[in-house]
């Protein structure tokens, strides 16, 4: 049997050695893959206690006898134990959020700065220009006006003139906008009516004074009194060059010292037509050009008996000439005198196409309340104590147009001076 074996051995041993061959290396591929899923067994996470998460869950990675298929592991095959592992994953986490940060889609540099063209740099700098000089002329239309102290003005002359509210405001609006700069292309024409003793030469020596204190230079105001200056006996045509070279000396003398002048013309309703024609040739274009920088303020009774008739009229209308009254009153009101100023326009054309060019301001009747304020007024200017009931008592000696319980006063606050000389 010994010596039969060892003749059998080398045939045995041939396939037994050649089988060893070939298991010997599948044997440590498969001890191999082995230890491979045993490490990836220790760095999976504990399983879940979720529904799915049971013993006969398939999971991703190893079953027997198939191949690890974890996504989240390497596909091949290294020598790096548990820790190197770990700290790949991890570099792989820091990888992935990098890769948050910096999607594919998006740049993974820095934009360069973009070149501006000249055009665009040039475009901006002529915005900012433009826009410096938007807010540098209207700084100046500021100051021209500032100039003029027109809020100074307009307390003066809510201060002095009484039962005169709207033709205040409007007088002090015309002026304001037209003093905002100081050139024109026309002057301002402003046509004071009303009938007598209702303040008009009142308004006109307070312009007078206001300008004359802050143009700083009195022959910059010129005051024309139509019954003093061209007396019945001078001829018109006299009267005109001479009025023709004072208001040329006012009006260059202002454009020399760069400021507007007033010139207020009284009882224009007496002036003869050939005077008024001069007027009107002030306020043509062809005119030279500091004619044009001026105000001119006539004061005319042409146009008292209709605005007399409108007073009166509108009286039962409480509120229209009521300043404090309501809301709707106050719009009546504003309506009724824009109807009146229509009229009066219309009718004073008929007569000289000059009042067709200006702006006219009515003056209305006073009534017993304003006349008492003047009174007071004129008391207080006189020395005496301005006693209220002395004031009312003198106030009852003049006559009044009684309509709807008011009282307006037929010649206004003239008779006051009078009345209080006597005192
Ligand atoms: N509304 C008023 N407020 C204050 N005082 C006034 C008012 N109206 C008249 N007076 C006083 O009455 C005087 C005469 O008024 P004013 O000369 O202004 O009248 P008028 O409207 O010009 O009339 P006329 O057309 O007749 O000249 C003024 O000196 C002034 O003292």
């Amino acid at each position: 049997m010994d010596r039969g074996q060892p003749s059998l051995e080398p045939a045995a041993a041939a396939p037994q050695a050649s089988s060893r061959c070939v298991i010997a290396p599948v044997r440590a591929v498969l001890r191999l893959r082995r230890r491979v899923c045993v490490l990836r067994q220790r760095r999976l996470p504990p399983p879940s206690t979720g529904p799915d998460a049971g013993i006969g869950a398939p999971r991703l990675g190893c079953s027997s006898g198939a191949p690890c298929a974890n996504l989240e592991q390497p596909q091949f095959f290294t020598f790096d134990g548990p820790a190197e592992l770990s700290s790949r994953t991890a570099r792989k986490r820091r990888r992935r959020s990098r890769v948050v940060l910096y999607p594919e889609t998006s740049r993974k540099y820095r934009p360069r700065v973009e070149h501006r063209s000249r055009a665009q740099r040039c475009l901006l700098l002529l915005v900012a220009i433009v826009g410096f000089q938007v807010l540098n002329a209207i700084e100046n239309l500021d100051d021209n006006a500032q100039r003029y102290d027109l809020d100074g003005l307009e307390k003066a002359l809510q201060r002095n003139v009484f039962g005169q509210p709207a033709a205040v405001a409007r007088i002090v609006a015309l002026m304001r906008d037209y003093l905002a700069t100081h050139v024109h292309s026309r002057p301002l024409l402003l046509a004071l009516h009303g009938p007598s003793g209702v303040g008009k030469s009142h308004v006109g020596r307070l312009l007078a004074r206001h300008f004359r204190a802050v143009l700083e230079d009195s022959a910059l105001v010129l005051q024309y009194h139509t019954r003093h200056h061209c007396p019945e006996l001078h001829a018109p045509q006299d009267c005109r060059e001479e009025l023709a070279r004072r208001v040329a000396e006012v009006v260059a003398r202002a454009e020399a010292e760069e400021k507007t002048p007033l010139l207020v013309l009284d009882e224009v309703e007496l002036m003869p037509p050939t005077l008024l024609d001069e007027l009107h040739g002030f306020l043509q274009p062809q005119r030279s050009h500091h004619f044009h920088n001026a105000i001119y303020v006539l004061l005319s009774g042409a146009g008292g008996a209709e605005i007399t008739r409108f007073v009166l009229q509108n009286a039962s209308r409480a509120l229209s000439l009521c300043p404090d009254g309501a809301r709707e009153g106050q719009a009546a009101a504003t309506q009724a005198e824009e109807d009146l100023r229509a009229s009066l326009r219309a009718l004073l054309a008929r007569e000289h196409p000059l009042w067709q060019a200006a702006t006219i301001v009515p003056f209305l009747l006073l009534d017993k309340r304003d006349v008492v304020s003047c009174f007071r007024d004129e008391m207080a200017g006189e020395g005496f104590f301005p006693e209220q009931a002395r004031a009312e008592r003198l106030a009852t000696q003049l006559s009044y147009y009684r309509v709807a319980h008011r009282e307006f006063a037929v010649t206004g606050c003239k008779q006051v001076v009078a009345k209080v000389n006597l005192l």
